[in-house]
């Protein structure tokens, strides 16, 4: 049997969504992909815990101060990790230091958070390919929604002219809110917090930063276009008055928040803001805290997706998928799971 030791650094409630996760899917990683998948070490921004034989779930309260950073992931001798600490594409966040950390030392890298990616994406691809280790990145790519892995599988081939999402659960939820159920902004904005998938700083989601950061991750890592934040001109939707709302209502329009990409002849133009929907589009039906990407290319036209689930375990989900990727490709083929008679 093969061993995977996983270590997870950022242990809010992603992080600990992940590890709980993880935990329950050790049984169906051991028969799919004969890998025993244990989770080594979590770490918060002061304290943490480390085992090399496998943590369970009683221990994630009792975790000891001081036990943080890179230095004591690496310590933790894990294989893979993953990164769920805050998002901050301005410096990059806790997150950067970590994930140089673990490429740089060969260890294959799950990444939740967006700001490290959105600083410092180039260096971090060019870190993984020079290690030759795996960079995988679906949960700051929208997560439970499939973006990049569209791009790199479904779309294969194809040249990508076009790219149209809703990309951010908490502006959808605000923008659903105010138009259905006539809730004024700072209302629906408490509930999209309560609800756990505003950012720490809901600023990054209102004023179109975190719709930014996906649409730049998505375009870096799923079409290798090389955008800066300087790039993309972004509008948020705090300006949003219940006056506009009424006028878009009259006239059987739906309003959103939308990251969109033109690629002409490989010149990319980027930008982030409000466009409104006749309800004939399906971007128009993309409900609460849902999002959907509309990705046009040259071969075979439009795909449309459209994603939910409830957080944080769609992210934690989202994060799993990229670490099953990583098993199959260190571990060979998958064996299909039995089934259990009910
Ligand atoms: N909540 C959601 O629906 C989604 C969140 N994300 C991203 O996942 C990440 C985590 O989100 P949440 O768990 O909701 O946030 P959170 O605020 O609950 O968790 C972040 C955790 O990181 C820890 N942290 C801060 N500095 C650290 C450091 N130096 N070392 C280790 N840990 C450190 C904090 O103590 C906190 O526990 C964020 O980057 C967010 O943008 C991505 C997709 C969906
Ligand atoms: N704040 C984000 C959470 C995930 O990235 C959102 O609202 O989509």
């Amino acid at each position: 049997m093969n061993v995977a030791r996983v270590a997870i650094a950022g242990f809010g409630s992603v992080g600990r969504a992940t590890a709980n996760l993880l935990l329950s899917r050790r049984e169906a990683y051991r028969q799919v992909y004969r890998t025993d998948v244990r989770l080594v070490a979590v770490c918060g921004s002061r304290s943490g815990i480390v085992d090399a034989n496998g943590l369970e779930a009683e221990r994630f309260d009792l975790l000891e101060f001081g036990l943080s950073g890179p230095d004591f992931i690496e310590a933790s001798g894990a294989d893979i990790l993953i990164e769920a600490g805050p998002s901050d594409f301005r410096t990059g966040g806790p997150g950067l230091a970590y994930i140089r950390s673990a490429l740089s030392a060969g260890r294959d890298t799950i990444v939740i958070s967006k700001g490290a990616l959105v600083h410092s994406g180039r260096e971090l691809r060019s870190l993984a390919q020079t290690s030759g280790v795996m960079l995988k990145l679906s949960g700051a790519a929208a997560a439970a929604l499939p973006t990049v892995d569209l791009l790199e599988h479904s779309l294969k081939g194809c040249r990508v002219l076009e790219i149209e999402g809703i990309l951010n659960a908490t502006t959808n939820f605000l923008l659903d809110a105010m138009t259905t159920r006539g809730l004024g902004f700072d209302e629906a904005l408490r509930q999209a917090q309560a609800g756990g998938f505003a950012e720490a700083d809901p600023r990054n989601d209102t004023e179109g930063w975190d719709t930014a950061s996906k649409l730049l991750i998505i375009a870096n890592f799923g079409i290798g276009a090389e955008l800066t934040m300087n790039d993309l001109a972004v509008e948020g939707i705090q300006t949003v008055t219940r006056e506009r709302i009424e006028a878009w209502h009259a006239q059987g329009l739906v309003p959103k928040l939308v990251g969109h990409l033109t690629n002409s002849n490989g010149e990319i133009r980027a930008s982030v803001g409000i466009k409104t929907y006749p309800l004939a589009d399906p971007l128009a039906n993309v409900r609460g805290k849902d999002k959907a990407i509309r990705i046009i290319t040259d071969a075979m036209g439009e795909t449309v997706a459209i994603g939910s689930g409830k957080e944080p375990l769609a992210t934690a989900a989202a994060a799993l998928k990229d670490l099953e990727l990583i098993l199959m490709s260190r571990c060979g083929r998958p064996i299909p799971l039995k089934k259990t008679s009910s």
